[in-house]
């Protein structure tokens, strides 16, 4: 950590940004940028909740166990393969590539760049007014143009008995555990809940049991997306049970267990226990009344991220409640700055957030990895789009054989018939997260059906499986 100021010494900038996570380091880049001048508040690591216990060292935790699993698919490598991931040689990876949680670089790359950096708990006191609480005393910084509230999210705790008591582990231990746990129960059965018991399988944990209670995983994609993910994890030695509450929690147990009691009458006991039950926004203690909004609620914004009603009051990313993802919540923050900018010019913005409503792209990096972008089949039916979806086998493209003898993997576009341009993709399967991201532009771009016949995919990679798909949607 640096002294709690860095940067020059004035307390009055044009923005002010609360909160230093994807959101808040792009926005700060955007506004310096644009001229703009920008004090950023950060009460932990700048990186935020992403870089430092999230995305970044969950994905580090489960490439390797995805490269080993890659080449026991591929004659040649699998035979010369023997033994288990290497467990500490990943973990230390991963705290290589988040820096060990020292974010002295990054500090140092926003002051250089000419922000102001304070490290405290900051908080809204009054139209464009943020009071710092630092290490060196109280701060007060005020905004000419706008403060941006961009302070993400929080583990959301389900009412379980006995469950705070537990000490269990939320994504923070979960991504700086340096051992895997014997054996780790997992409550949810959501994106941190499955890469997270996918990772720690992978790393050694000899019994990881997802607990969901619902009858299907993904519910909010293509139905084929949450079978081949299932079959996935279980393959991988994941044991996930449906349709089970939990009753109660007690760590009480003998050698520090703990036993999770369920509706269905059976008990687990295991040495950790993962909650990955959902996110709340962080807005407990930001001094939103001072703003007129209620605190523990998400700040709601317009599609140029400001809060309806304010002239000054911004908010991106997690916190806003559009779309918890981590590119997300850098779309809101070059949409917010470029906001700020026009505005300050007495202009409006003519770069609006307008894709949260219909082409959010996502990737869930379990094996198989599911990549969407749009509505869901059904998510296009329910906004009243005639919709129509085409499928393709993606293990019988050339391709992907490659990658992997005996490739299981699928495709699915979202057709709107009438106007004869894709809504949705939805892909499974090794490999595929990169995928997705030609289907955004065809989604974003409303690329007519006809014009995708001259989209040519290189041979002999994945992507051929648009030649079975585009004839079908057209
Ligand atoms: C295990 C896990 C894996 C994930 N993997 C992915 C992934 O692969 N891809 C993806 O797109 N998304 C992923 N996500 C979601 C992603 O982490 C969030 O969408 C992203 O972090 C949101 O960024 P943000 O800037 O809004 O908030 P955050 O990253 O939460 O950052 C907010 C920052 O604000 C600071 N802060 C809060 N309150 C104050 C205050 N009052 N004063 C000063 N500072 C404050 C916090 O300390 C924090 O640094 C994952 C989430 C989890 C839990
Ligand atoms: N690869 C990625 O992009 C990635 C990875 C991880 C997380 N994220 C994002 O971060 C956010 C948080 O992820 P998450 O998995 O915590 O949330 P989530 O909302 O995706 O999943 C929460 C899960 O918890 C279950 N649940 C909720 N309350 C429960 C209760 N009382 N008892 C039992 N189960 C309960 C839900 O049914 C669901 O399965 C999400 O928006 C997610 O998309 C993204």
């Amino acid at each position: 950590m640096t002294s709690s100021s860095v940067g020059p010494a004035s307390n009055t900038h044009d923005v002010i940004v609360v909160g230093a996570g994807p959101g808040g380091e792009d926005a700060t880049t955007a506004l310096l940028r644009a001229g703009l001048s920008v004090a950023m508040v950060e009460s932990e690591l700048v990186g935020g909740e992403c870089f430092n216990w999230a995305c970044v060292p969950s994905k580090a935790m489960l490439r390797a166990g995805h490269a080993l699993r890659s080449a026991h698919r591929l004659p040649g490598a699998h035979e010369v393969i023997s033994g288990p991931l290497q467990a500490a040689a990943v973990l230390a990876h991963r705290d290589e590539v988040i820096s060990h949680r020292d974010d002295s670089g990054l500090v140092e790359g926003f002051t250089g760049a000419g922000a102001t950096f304070v490290r405290g708990h900051g908080r809204l006191d009054g139209p464009r007014r943020v009071v710092v609480e630092t290490a060196d005393g109280r701060l007060v910084l005020t905004a000419t143009l706008a403060v941006i509230v961009a302070t993400g999210s929080t583990v959301a705790f389900p009412d379980v008995p006995g469950l705070a008591q537990a000490g269990p582990w939320t994504n923070r231990e979960a991504t700086s555990a340096r051992r895997a746990p014997r054996r780790l129960t997992v409550l949810g059965s959501g994106a941190v809940a499955l890469e997270l018991a996918q990772a720690w399988r992978s790393l050694g944990s000899e019994r990881v049991v997802v607990l969901s209670r619902r009858a299907t995983l993904l519910p909010d994609l293509e139905p084929f997306a949450g079978e081949l993910v299932l079959e996935g994890l279980r393959d991988s030695g994941v044991d996930v049970r449906f349709g089970v509450r939990v009753l109660r929690v007690d760590r009480s147990a003998a050698g520090g267990e703990v036993a999770v009691q369920l509706d269905d009458g059976t008990a687990l006991v295991s040495d950790e226990l993962l909650v990955a039950t959902g996110k709340r926004p962080t807005t407990q203690d930001l001094g939103l009344e001072a703003a007129g909004l209620r605190p523990g609620e998400i700040v709601e914004v317009d599609d140029s991220m400001r809060v309806p009603g304010s002239d000054w009051l911004y908010a991106i990313g997690d916190v806003n409640g559009r779309a918890l993802f981590t590119h997300q919540a850098s779309y809101h923050a070059r949409v917010a700055a470029a906001a700020i900018a026009a505005r300050s010019q007495g202009a409006e913005p003519d770069f609006l957030a307008e894709a949260d409503s219909y082409a959010v792209p996502r990737v869930l990096f379990t094996d198989p990895e599911v990549a969407s972008v749009g509505l869901s089949h059904a998510q296009a039916v329910g906004r009243g789009i005639r919709a129509r979806v085409v499928e393709a086998d993606l293990g019988k493209v050339l391709g992907a054989q490659l990658h992997a003898d005996g490739y299981r993997g699928r495709v699915s576009l979202v057709v709107d018939q009438d106007a004869s341009v894709l809504v949705g993709a939805t892909f499974v399967g090794q490999d595929v997260a990169d995928m997705v991201h030609a289907a955004s532009v065809a989604v974003v771009g409303r690329v007519p059906l006809e014009r995708l016949r001259h989209v040519i995919p290189s041979f002999p990679t994945m992507s051929e499986v648009w030649l079975d798909l585009v004839p079908s949607a057209s």
